[in-house]
């Protein structure tokens, strides 16, 4: 599959070359040349399909022909190896649990599916890549995850500091080995600036080969596609109207399950839940796109003001706001009104959803307001205890930690703290 580039400026690139350059040298976001539909007998005949199958279909027209498809399967088997159970609360809503990998946020398959991608692309290339990624608070962890010991990758991850939870800090600041973090002084859209500064530096680029793992990079951003394929899986003999609630920030993640719609998958729409953070919900309404600085909140992976992957939804949708607004609908909620979620849900169903997840369920409760017939599943895109404090103080009760969890508390955090491009670059070069 060839990409385009979606500022226009650049040549198509092959897979492969999207992947190793992670962004265009236009700065745009590469898109898919085609997206074929996938046969209806496909969608038929899902629930016979294990999850690796399901996930090979889906993904294979993206790489083909630079990854063969007998290593394909092995790199989405091994992308796969947990669960991605869907828990019912009540006759319209549901939650599909993302937190089952390594790292315990939705970002884990993306990041072992583009590490292993990398991982072939790099077998016979003397050259060692350097994966830049800006985290405002999960992928970072992720990618860490991920890419640790991976021959000729050095992985570099700015985070905000101050802005992301201890456990997620630990998680991307303890490794150690080929991973390196850097605590800027400053928001998340200023880490993913200096990011995109970055592969625009000739300076830089002319020494070092960089690529990122945000889901800019199409290998991180197109495996999400499956989360909705693994949900409508398991709901679609039950429920014919399937509405999917995505908690959203930077807008991979809602903007892979259109990719999954365009491949055939029948959702019937989608609803793009925000923390105060609210760039999307405000041009729905006012048909003007304004991104902000982001504002802190408790729900802080979603704390970002410019989301990188609005420009990719425009173009499914081929700029036009009519047909935007016929699939897609969007809420922001406060702090105090996720808390309130996040007690609901315990009281109610007895279920501890974490701050980004109990946003997404928001946005259910609202949207069926409209459409009572739907059934509205909401994505929960981290653990409960990545997010401790908050989790805690609103249920009145301690969480038991989980196993991958345990594995990073009370390990040496290891950053260097910069504020500025300059202070990015030099780390960089030395
Ligand atoms: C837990 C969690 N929920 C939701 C999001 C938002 O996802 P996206 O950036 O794909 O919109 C993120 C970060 O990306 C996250 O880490
Ligand atoms: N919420 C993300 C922010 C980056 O999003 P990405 O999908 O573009 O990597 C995070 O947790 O870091």
């Amino acid at each position: 599959m060839n990409y385009y580039s979606l500022n226009k400026q650049a040549p198509n690139s092959s897979f492969k070359d999207a992947v190793v350059k992670g962004i265009a040298p236009d700065k745009g976001l590469y898109f898919p040349e085609q997206i074929t539909p996938l046969p209806k007998a496909f969608f038929d005949n899902i629930d016979h399909l294990t999850h690796t199958e399901i996930a090979f279909e889906a993904i294979k027209q993206f790489v083909s022909p630079e990854i063969p498809d007998a290593v394909l399967k092995t790199i989405v088997e091994e992308t796969l190896s947990f669960e991605f159970p869907v828990v019912n609360l009540n006759e319209n809503i549901s939650t599909l649990e993302l937190f089952h990998g390594p790292t315990m946020a939705f970002k884990d398959v993306g990041a072992r599916f583009m590490a292993r991608c990398l991982g072939y692309f790099n077998k016979n290339n003397n050259r060692e890549v350097t994966v830049l990624v800006a985290t405002s608070g999960d992928t970072g962890g992720a990618v860490a995850n991920g890419f640790l010991g991976v021959k000729g990758v050095n992985v570099v991850i700015l985070y905000p500091s101050g802005k992301v939870s201890d456990i997620q800090e630990m998680q991307l600041t303890t490794l150690g080995q080929n991973i390196k973090a850097l605590e800027v002084n400053g928001t998340f859209d200023d880490c993913q600036d200096m990011v995109k500064t970055a592969f625009l530096d000739e300076e830089l680029t002319s020494q070092m080969q960089l690529t990122s793992a945000n889901s800019i990079n199409v290998a991180r951003w197109l495996p999400q596609l499956f989360y909705f394929m693994f949900a409508y899986k398991q709901l679609h003999k039950k429920h014919k109207n399937i509405v999917f609630s995505v908690p959203s920030g930077n807008f991979g993640n809602i903007c892979a399950g259109m990719m999954a719609q365009k491949l055939g998958l029948p959702i019937n729409h989608f609803v793009a839940s925000n923390n105060a953070n609210n760039v999307v919900t405000r041009y729905l309404i006012s048909q003007l796109y304004e991104p902000k600085p982001s504002i802190q909140t408790i729900s802080n992976a979603m704390d970002v003001g410019a989301p990188s992957n609005f420009i990719r939804i425009q173009e499914i949708y081929k700029n036009n706001f009519e047909s935007l607004k016929e699939n897609l609908t969007s809420y922001s909620y406060s702090d105090e009104e996720t808390k309130a979620a996040m007690l609901e849900m315990y009281t109610n169903y007895n279920y501890v959803a974490d701050p980004h997840g109990a946003v997404g369920y928001l946005g259910c409760k609202d949207y069926l307001k409209n459409n009572p017939s739907a059934h509205c599943v909401f994505l929960e895109t981290a653990h409960p205890t990545k997010f401790l404090d908050v989790v805690e103080d609103v249920i009145k009760e301690k969480q038991p930690l989980p196993e991958q969890i345990q594995a990073v508390m009370g390990k040496d955090k290891v950053s260097v703290v910069i504020s500025t491009y300059n202070e990015l670059k030099s780390f960089l070069l030395k």
